[in-house]
């Protein structure tokens, strides 16, 4: 497999992008009947056939094969899907040149039709006209919206498909972005089995649906008059639709509580005595933006909490108050807050929040600590596989266990990590951009009692030279970016500080890749000298049936 490198992640190192064009195009396809790799690197030759495909009757005629190295905008081709790369999009190439395809919703060993709609630097995007023979390890779906929600692309593909797909994604952006060689000896052990959830389903503990005018109905049911495509809709934005959602009743990530709780408001928003409207983005009158539901657990008892945050467009508490009195039947909901948002974004942060009914926050237990969690709070998705991360995270840490240490939590968002940590060290320093989540996480040191971590909120994609006078040198890193990675400038600050140990978590398996390139082999253009070892790489599975990986990569000083 080869992989494909979101270019956008990765613009400010045009090198890796430039150098990764040949390992994109130029790659002999495996399944295709090519003899030799010049067949694939000749010169782009133009058909002698008409490049317009139409059979006697009008009808689009589907490219099988064409000498042209890449198809038009417009044109149909037919495809088998090899893999699964970036954003979960499958990877495909066109039958004799090797050029290589990205299509949403195609899984491996899929034959299909797909309408070429975008070019790209080094290869094009389609979109699936109709299958021509199924994916290899289908499934069945449990979802009725499986083929049409943009949460779960990948439920028909058998769940160790999927894992094995994420694995491979991974190995080969390591070998390819970071440019660590499988023929290294050193890198042998380099690469871990990926982590499986072994909760595939209800796993996420926080769900944001939409409001909208317009339902998104699938072409079927668009063409049944008793269906209304404007009718009132709560759920999931339609993929690629800002305006359109797919109304869903139940949804299989989250958690059957939640589940509950969205079946009641689904069963009585609408009615006209309430006089509730959906916020309309063109236009935006209309009072409903969100409602999302978080869970958690309390601490004592352990039995599950709920959260309901209504996001709406002006303060008007008695519109919401029949929908409040439905829901605190329900004995796992122990907060209703009301989160006001007046921009005409798509956000679901408020300027003000109310609280409608009990607390303001959730508690959630993570590896033996309390949490408290606010509607806004960043937290951990998937509770139960955080547990293995953190596991992962303290297992790459090798902390002595003697009080002695010092550990510098970056991008500690409310402290999670450092705080699971702090029993064992001597002192966590945790930094991250967001102020709210810096109060978050003082309050949870408190909670818990630990007096030995420090938050300090901060830019760490702007360090000044004076970055890390406030702390002493750390023994062990802990470097948790969101999906762009880390900026340049703190690379450079990390192969200055030398601390002996990197812990690095990330989200983008390609974005991470890239960080550990820089991190252990450096780079002439940023000006950067290498100096750590790369001593594992550890990809977890956290949100099964999506594209998202994670993975903890261990890096030691040389
Ligand atoms: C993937 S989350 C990790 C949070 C935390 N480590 C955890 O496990 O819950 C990334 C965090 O980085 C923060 N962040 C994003 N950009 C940042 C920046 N430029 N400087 C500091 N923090 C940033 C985000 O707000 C978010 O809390």
């Amino acid at each position: 497999m080869t992989a494909i490198i979101p270019t956008i992640t990765l613009r400010h190192l045009p090198h890796l992008t430039t150098k990764l064009q040949p390992l994109l195009t130029l790659k002999p396809p495996r399944h295709h009947r090519y003899s030799s790799l010049n067949a694939v690197v000749s010169p782009i030759e133009h058909s002698n056939e008409p490049e317009s495909t139409n059979d006697s009757k009008g009808n689009k005629k589907v490219m099988k094969s064409s000498r042209r190295l890449f198809p038009k905008r417009g044109e149909e081709v037919e495809l088998v899907c090899e893999s699964l790369a970036f954003k979960g999009k499958g990877l495909c190439k066109v039958e004799e040149t090797g050029y290589v395809v990205m299509c949403d919703r195609a899984l491996p060993g899929e034959r299909f039709v797909g309408r070429v709609t975008r070019k790209k630097n080094n290869y094009s995007e389609v979109t699936k006209v109709k299958t021509l023979s199924p994916h290899n390890d289908m499934v069945e779906a449990p979802c009725e919206y499986a083929s049409h929600c943009g949460g779960c692309k990948t439920q028909s593909l058998l769940y160790e498909a999927q894992v094995r797909a994420k694995e491979e994604q991974v190995r080969d952006l390591v070998v390819h972005v970071g440019k660590f060689s499988l023929k290294d000896p050193e890198f042998e052990n380099v690469m871990k089995p990926i982590v499986p959830c072994d909760m595939q389903f209800h796993y996420r503990n926080k769900m944001e649906f939409s409001f909208g005018t317009k339902r998104w109905l699938p072409k079927e049911q668009l063409l049944d008059k008793s269906q209304d495509a404007n009718f009132y809709s709560l759920g999931l934005h339609a993929p690629g639709f800002f305006d359109k959602i797919l109304n869903v009743d139940k949804c299989f990530l989250q958690s059957e509580p939640a589940n509950k709780v969205l079946a009641a408001v689904q069963e009585c928003w609408r009615d006209p005595e309430l006089g509730l409207s959906p916020y309309d983005c063109h236009s935006h009158a209309g009072f409903f933006k969100h409602l999302m539901i978080r869970i958690g657990r309390d601490v004592e008892t352990r039995l599950p909490q709920l959260m309901v945050n209504f996001v709406t467009s002006s303060y008007k508490p008695e519109l919401l108050k029949p929908l409040v009195d439905k829901l605190t039947v329900f004995p796992e909901v122990v907060s209703i807050v009301n989160n006001i948002n007046t921009s005409v974004g798509n956000t679901s942060v408020g300027e003000q929040e109310y609280t409608l009914y009990g607390k303001a926050t959730i508690t959630e237990i993570l590896r033996g600590l309390a949490f408290e969690i606010s509607a806004n709070s960043f937290f951990q998705t998937n509770a139960h596989q955080a547990e293995i991360l953190y596991k992962l995270v303290e297992e790459c840490a090798g902390l002595k266990g003697d009080g002695s240490e010092i550990v510098l939590d970056l991008f500690c968002g409310t402290g999670t990590i450092g705080l699971t940590l702090a029993k064992k060290v001597k002192h966590v320093y945790g930094y991250e951009v967001v102020p709210e989540a810096i109060s978050d996480a003082r309050r949870n040191a408190k909670l818990n009692g630990l007096d030995n971590a420090t938050f300090i909120q901060g830019d760490l994609n702007k360090i000044s030279d004076s970055f890390g006078k406030e702390f002493p040198k750390p023994d062990i890193v802990i470097s948790d970016p969101n999906r762009p990675g880390m900026h340049t400038n703190l690379i450079k600050y990390l192969l200055k500080l030398k601390a002996p140990r990197i812990v690095y978590v990330s989200c983008n398996p390609a974005t991470c890749a890239r960080d550990l390139d820089y991190l252990c082999h450096g780079s002439v253009e940023q000006k950067l000298e290498g100096c750590y070892r790369l001593k594992s790489v550890q990809p977890v599975d956290m949100f099964p049936h999506t594209p998202h990986i994670e993975c903890v990569c261990l890096l030691e000083l040389r």
